[in-house]
Parts: C-alpha cells; structure tokens; sequence
C-alpha cells in the first residue's frame, strides 16, 4: 500500500464559526492508495478525540500500525488498491495540524488559550479546503467514528454536494449531558493541576511525567469508552499477582489498567488540545443553525449509513436511531440504512470489534447511489 504525508500550509484566513479568524492554519495529512485520474475514487475517513492523520499502515520501527488498519489497506474492506484513502489531523489537534501549541507567526510563542474555540464545522470547512486544493472535487465516501462522525455529519449538512455516501459510526447528533459531563472530570483536572500553569506549561515538562490529573481525567474518559460488561470480560476480579490483597494500594487488574491508559495517555497528548478538541465536541450540536433535527438534516443528499453500538453508553444507539426515524417521518426512508451492532463492548467497539461491522461498511461502500 502507497502511503503518503504531508503537511499543507494554508495561507488565507479561515473565518471561525464564532467570529474569530485563523489568519494561516496547517493540516497533516495522510494518503493511502493512490487516486485515479478523475480523482473520483477517493474516501474520506474522520478520526476521533485522540485519533491523528495516521489512520492505517506501519511505519519502521512502530509498535503498532494506524487506529484503522484493520479496514484499510490492500484487499482490505477499504481497499486501497481501488480507492484513495485521505484520513487529515483535525484542527486544535497536537498531530501536526494547527492547535493551541502552535507558534503564532507574529509573536513567535505558542497560542495556548489565545488559540479560538473551534466548532466541528470549522474543522470540517479547513478539510473542505484542504480538498479543494488537492483537486477533489466529490468523494466516494466519507466515514466517521464517535467525533469522526460528527465530522461526517456535519459535512454532509453543509457540504451535500461533496459524497454520495456517508458513513458514521458510534456517533449523534448532538452531545448530550452524559457525555459533556464525563468530559468535565478532564477539564477540572487538567485546569486545576499546578502543573497546567493556566495553559503555560513547557511541554517538554510532561514527556517524563503528564500532567497527574489530566491522568485521572482521561481514566474516567476511558470507563465512557468501555461498558461494564467489557470491563468483565477483560478483567473480571483479577488481582494483580504482585500485589498483596491486604497492602493498602494493592490493585486489581482494571485498577493497573486505568493506571497504565491514564498516565500513558498524559504522557502523549496535550493538554490544552485535548481542552479544545472537547469543548468542539460538547458543543457539537447539527441542529443549531436550523430549526429542528429534520430542518437540519434535510439538506444531505447523500446515503447515510448509520452503525451504531448496542452497548455503546457515551453515545447511545436512540441518538443515531433519531437521525434515521427523522429521515424516515420525511419519506427518506430510502436513503438511509441503520444498524444497531449486538455489542457490548462500549463505545470504542468502533476501533475494535471490526469483524461485526466491517460488512455494512462493504455494503455501504458496494451500493449504487
Ligand atoms: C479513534 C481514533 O481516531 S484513534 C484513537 C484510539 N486510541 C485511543 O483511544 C487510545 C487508548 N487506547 C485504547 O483505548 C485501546 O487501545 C483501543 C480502544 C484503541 C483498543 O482497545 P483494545 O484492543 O481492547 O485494547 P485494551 O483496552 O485491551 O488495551 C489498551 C492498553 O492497555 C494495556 N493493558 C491491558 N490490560 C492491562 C492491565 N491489566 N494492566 C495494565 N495495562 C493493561 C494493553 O496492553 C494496551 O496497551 P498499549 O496501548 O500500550 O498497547
Ligand atoms: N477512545 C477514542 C474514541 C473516543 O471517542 C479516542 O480517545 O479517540
């Protein structure tokens, strides 16, 4: 598989949803496969949270290949001898786009909180732009996990034009309370560890040790990402062997667990990103310029295909299922497919549980729009 990155500079301001205005901004980027000559075959994928622009592959040397590679590459279900696969690092993110920790041209010190709140349809209009520029004019698809399909969402609203077929996965329509509140442990805890330093820490400071309870933060995000019935299956009561039962801080297994996933996690990504890229996410709401769910998405052409998580309780199935009974109340019921997955892994079962999925996103990709 051909897999090409790169970083594309931008040089006209992108005017923010809020009022505000990136004067450049840059978007890194990842290819795989090649494009044909029309530039037709090309899929879009949208990371999540965390997720960067290295969606599939394995560079040299690396531990573990893309978020996505189980679906993508050659002969896989995303097959990259036929389509080109574009998968772009989001605004705000700390993947080598444009985020918080950027130098200010001017200055020549990092924006930190200066850096403007961004909504996922500024992220989705800085891509828009990014294709533009490489020439694609529509894609073949595009397709989106948890904030992934927000993106997907959003552009197919306010870009219709651009694919005929949209995926999203494990997504809304809007964050709701449950959500925003697991995402305000991470908050509190990162604006209130002395380390933050009100956004103007050195990160190189966080390379040895993150930031303690941005750590803790992140262990709660992860209970969101899983169920209690995976937390079973993985760990059931396990005792960590070298531990003894009676030392005061003496762990279970899914207690190593959260400490390995909360203070690696620390370690790798930046604060303040994961403060901006949240704050997109809470507010995410496809309905806010328009009237109502149907006034909003009564604009996409595409085919939806909606795949959500039966265990999936950050954002829960009713969510997407709304999306597909508001099509179907508006005698669209012939451009959207909907499937509940029977699992009970919990919201990541999208970065995971491929082979329960991966046929409807074959389909999706097999019909004829
Ligand atoms: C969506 C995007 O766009 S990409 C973003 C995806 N990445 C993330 O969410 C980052 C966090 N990672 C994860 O949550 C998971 O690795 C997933 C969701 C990607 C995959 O889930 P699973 O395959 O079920 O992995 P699992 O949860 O078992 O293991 C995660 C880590 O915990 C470690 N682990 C497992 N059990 C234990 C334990 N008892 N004690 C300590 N560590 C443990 C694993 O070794 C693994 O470590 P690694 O990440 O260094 O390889
Ligand atoms: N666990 C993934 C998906 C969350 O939606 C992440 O952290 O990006």
């Amino acid at each position: 598989m051909k897999i090409q990155t790169a970083i594309a500079h931008f040089d006209e301001p992108l005017y923010l949803e809020s009022g505000r205005i990136l004067e450049t901004y840059e978007l890194k980027y990842e290819m795989y496969g090649e494009m044909n000559e029309t530039k037709s075959n090309v899929i879009v994928v949208f990371h999540a949270l965390t997720g960067s622009y290295h969606a599939a592959g394995r560079y040299e040397g690396e531990t573990k290949a893309g978020w996505w590679d189980p679906l993508i590459g050659d002969g896989k279900i995303i097959d990259t001898t036929h389509f080109c696969v574009i998968c772009v690092n989001i605004l705000g993110s700390c993947f080598g786009s444009t985020g918080p920790m950027s130098v200010n041209v001017k200055t020549k010190e990092p924006l930190r909180l200066k850096f403007p709140v961004l909504t996922i349809s500024d992220m989705v209009r800085a891509q828009m732009n990014l294709f533009a520029r490489l020439g694609i004019k529509e894609a073949y698809a595009i397709i989106g996990g948890s904030l992934g399909g927000m993106q997907g969402l959003c552009m197919s609203i306010e870009y219709p034009e651009f694919a005929k077929r949209v995926i999203l996965l494990a997504t809304t329509y809007a964050t709701g309370p449950w959500a925003i509140a697991w995402n305000k442990i991470a908050i509190e805890g990162i604006v209130n560890d002395p380390r933050f330093k009100n956004g103007n820490y050195n990160p190189e400071d966080f390379e040895e040790e993150g930031l303690l309870s941005f750590a803790i933060g992140r262990m709660a995000g992860h209970i969101s990402f899983l169920s209690p019935y995976s937390m079973n299956k993985k760990f059931g009561r396990n005792y960590v062997e070298t531990d003894g039962l009676y030392e005061l801080f003496g762990r279970f297994q899914v207690e190593r667990y959260m400490e390995y996933n909360g203070y690696s996690f620390a370690k790798r990504f930046d604060p303040l990103s994961y403060l901006y890229i949240i704050k997109a996410m809470n507010i995410f709401d496809a309905t806010r310029n328009y009237d109502s769910l149907e006034d909003s998405i009564k604009h996409i052409k595409a085919k939806l295909t909606l795949i959500s998580f039966q265990g999936d309780c950050l954002f829960m199935p009713e969510e997407m299922a709304l999306i597909k009974t508001t099509l179907e109340n508006m005698g669209r019921s012939d451009r959207v497919d909907y499937v509940c997955i029977d699992s009970q892994y919990g919201h990541d079962a999208f970065l995971v549980e491929y082979d329960k999925f991966d046929f409807y996103i074959k389909k999706a990709l097999e019909s004829k729009v």
